[in-house]
């Protein structure tokens, strides 16, 4: 594989937007940012055997899920995704059709929504691939939606349904064993190809006020971080969780997929008790699912409270994916 050769065979011959001043080819990017608007900025990796394994992720999925999560951090920002740009480490054993499947996965989602690809890095890696996705997006003036917006009073709501992509992972590392109940293609799709929230994210970035976060280190852990930046207590009631209908048979681990599992890239959010009403309405007419789960308490102090089935209330622990435990 030649790097030069590669370069130019992914190099888009077109842009989607035309305040793309220079694309790949110089030694930077340049666009014209629109007035009126904020910039948007958002960096995500994923390693090869940390993020996905080889043995059952495609180049395409590959690329298709580093777009996604970062797409959905500036969902998660209540912003548009415009440009991306793409730095790689790859093993010398990849062929050149390998990484340019990759950018085939990364098309897909940019195509759907009118993102171009302005630069990059190509590097060897001596160990595993590794690709790091940096999305940049923009947003009207002052209507980010900030983890710190939360307000005692609000209603806590999340979208589509949480725990299924732990469930698929689980599936492809086959910890556990695909069976008549579980509906095994969706779990494994929710786990390659999230879809992120990028209109839900918008909706609220409309609103007179919105916090959101997207769900990558799992629901407890982006929980905590929405009441430590806004400094309330949080209280959600397990009976609201929206959960697939098959998760509960597929595995006895599947609450702690729910609440610590990760990765379901859906957002979870508060809004006033008013504006949840007109969130619930555009939601239910566009299609898309979302669940009031709990509301934001009188109290002060930074906490997250879970009131179990069993009509029990414990605190909420602050666990979840992390990179170092
Ligand atoms: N190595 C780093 N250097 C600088 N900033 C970082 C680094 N790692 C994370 N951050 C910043 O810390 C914040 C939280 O990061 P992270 O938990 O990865 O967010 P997210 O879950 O939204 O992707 C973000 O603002 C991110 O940009
Ligand atoms: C092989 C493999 N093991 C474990 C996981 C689970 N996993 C890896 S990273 C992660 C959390 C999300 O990734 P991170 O890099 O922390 O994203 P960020 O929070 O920065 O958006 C999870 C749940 C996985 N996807 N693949
Ligand atoms: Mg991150
Ligand atoms: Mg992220
Ligand atoms: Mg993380």
């Amino acid at each position: 594989m030649d790097e030069f050769d590669l370069i130019h065979s992914i190099t888009p011959h077109s842009h989607y937007h035309p305040s793309v001043d220079v694309g790949i080819g110089d030694d930077g990017a340049v666009y014209t940012a629109s007035p009126h608007m904020q910039q948007i900025v958002c960096l995500d990796t994923m390693v090869e055997n940390v993020h996905f394994k080889l043995e059952y992720s495609s180049p395409h999925d590959i690329g298709y899920k580093a777009l996604a999560v970062n797409i959905s951090d500036v969902a998660a920002m209540g912003g548009i995704p415009k440009f991306y740009l793409v730095s790689l480490a790859v093993p010398s054993c990849w062929q050149k059709a390998d990484v340019q499947a990759m950018y085939e996965g990364m098309a897909e989602l940019a195509k759907l929504y009118q993102m171009d690809l302005i630069g990059g890095d190509t590097v060897s890696a001596s160990g595993q691939a590794v690709i790091t996705v940096t999305v940049i997006g923009e947003v009207e003036k002052d209507c980010a939606c900030l983890r710190s917006s939360a307000r005692p009073g609000d209603v806590v709501f999340v979208t589509g349904d949480i725990g299924s992509s732990a469930a698929g992972l689980s599936l492809l590392l086959g910890e556990t064993l695909p069976s008549a109940f579980h509906t095994t293609d969706y779990f494994i799709r929710k786990h390659k190809r999230p879809v992120p929230r990028v209109q839900v994210g918008r909706f609220c970035s409309q609103l007179q006020r919105a916090a959101l976060n997207d769900i990558s280190d799992g629901l407890a852990s982006e929980l905590h971080e929405i009441a430590g930046a806004s400094s309330v207590t949080i209280e959600i009631e397990e009976q609201l969780l929206p959960v697939h209908p098959d998760l509960p048979e597929a595995n006895s681990e599947w609450k702690k997929w729910v609440l610590f599992g990760g990765e379901d890239f859906e957002l979870v959010g508060t809004v006033s008790q008013q504006e949840w009403i007109s969130l619930l309405d555009y939601c239910t007419q566009s299609g898309i699912p979302i669940a009031k789960i709990g509301a934001v308490s009188e109290r002060k102090e930074a906490c997250v409270l879970l009131t179990a089935n069993d009509q029990r209330q414990i605190v909420l622990e602050k666990k979840g994916y992390n990179h170092f435990k």
